[in-house]
């Protein structure tokens, strides 16, 4: 937050960035880096991070004019709310660890809700000095890897620095020129991973924390932090991966959703086929026994883990449109 903001002429409209977003109040950024705090005129201006906008400046502060059409918007819905974390992404990085252990449930979640809007997941699996939880949740992502989705193995903290360091290259390498969202459950080292790459994230959210709250101290909401000097990389860390609703997809739709049960649409004998019970069911046909789960099988492609759990969210999408 530059303390002299260029101040355009009034009445003139500026393009901008949403860093930040606090209630009423967003951080903008300007072409040249300079950030000030603006309020949405009217409902349907109201911004997530990431929303490229026109606005006007009213004294120190500015007004949003206008939200530029987004490219796509990732969000949660559940019974009571909808819940935005960001516009315009290029990718989504989900942060899981060997320890905690994570729930496949809710990375199946957050992927359906990625691949819902188009947007690319990297999966990260932190914590490779943890063995033997380590291999075993490797081997859990086992399916993932299958239906083509990266995995990458990181190490944050531990003895050897060398792997840290060849860890964190390779996720640069993925994260280079584009917009990052950081996802993921407590504890899996998310705060740690910001740092190390945006070494002066803390302060950067205290200054916007007390920017966009008169001074008092919040919990931060979603931010948007630059990873390099030319402003090329960016990485948005928001909190609230644990209930990941999905009230916006239907039922109907949930197979296009998941690319493993994907790749079989189209050779079931019911055109309507929800592939739970159906006879002559092409998805049905490929799920692996639980006897082949964790093995790469020539003729099964659908991890049993997988089907359960399109099974499980097919269930309670359904259930939540009879009332
Ligand atoms: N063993 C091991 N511990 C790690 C690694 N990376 C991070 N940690 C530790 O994991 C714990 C959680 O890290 P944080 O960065 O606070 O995790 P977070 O995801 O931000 O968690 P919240 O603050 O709860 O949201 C800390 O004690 C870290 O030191 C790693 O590669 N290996
Ligand atoms: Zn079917």
């Amino acid at each position: 937050m530059s303390k002299h903001p260029a101040t355009p002429a009034a009445g003139a409209l500026q393009p901008g960035l949403v860093v930040a977003a606090f209630g009423r109040h967003c951080l903008v950024e300007s072409p040249d880096g300079t950030r000030r705090i603006c309020h949405p005129r009217g409902k349907k201006n109201a911004v997530v991070v990431g929303d490229r906008v026109a606005w006007q400046a009213t004294g120190d502060e500015g007004s949003i004019e206008r939200v530029e059409p987004r490219r796509n918007l990732f969000y949660r819905q559940d019974e009571m709310r909808t819940k935005s974390f960001a516009a315009n992404l290029d990718q989504i990085l989900v942060l899981i660890a060997a320890d905690p252990e994570f729930s496949e449930r809710q990375l199946a979640r957050s992927l359906i809700a990625a691949e819902a809007e188009g947007i690319p997941v990297l999966i990260v699996l932190n914590k490779s000095d943890l063995q033997p939880a380590f291999d075993q949740a490797w081997e859990r992502l086992e399916s993932y890897r299958r239906m083509g989705c990266e995995v990458l193995p990181l190490r944050l903290k531990g003895q050897t620095a060398a792997e840290t360091e060849r860890g964190l290259i390779e996720l640069e390498q993925h994260l280079a020129g584009k917009t990052t969202l950081v996802l993921g459950p407590s504890g899996v080292g998310k705060s740690t991973l910001v740092n190390r790459l945006v070494p002066h994230a803390k302060a950067l959210t205290g200054e916007i924390s007390r920017a966009l709250n008169s001074g008092k101290h919040t919990t931060t909401s979603t931010t948007w932090y630059w990873v390099d000097g030319t402003r090329s990389t960016a990485l948005i860390d928001s909190p609230g991966f644990q209930e990941f609703g999905l009230n916006h997809i239907e039922p109907m739709q949930l197979a296009h959703f998941m690319p493993d049960l994907r790749a079989t649409l189209g050779h079931c004998r019911f055109y309507n086929c929800t592939h739970l019970h159906e006879p002559g069911c092409a998805v049905r046909d490929q799920v692996m026994g639980v006897e082949d789960a964790g093995r790469a099988s020539k003729e099964k492609s659908i991890g049993d883990n997988r089907y359960r759990i399109y099974g499980e969210l097919f269930a309670e999408l359904s259930a939540r449109r009879s009332y």
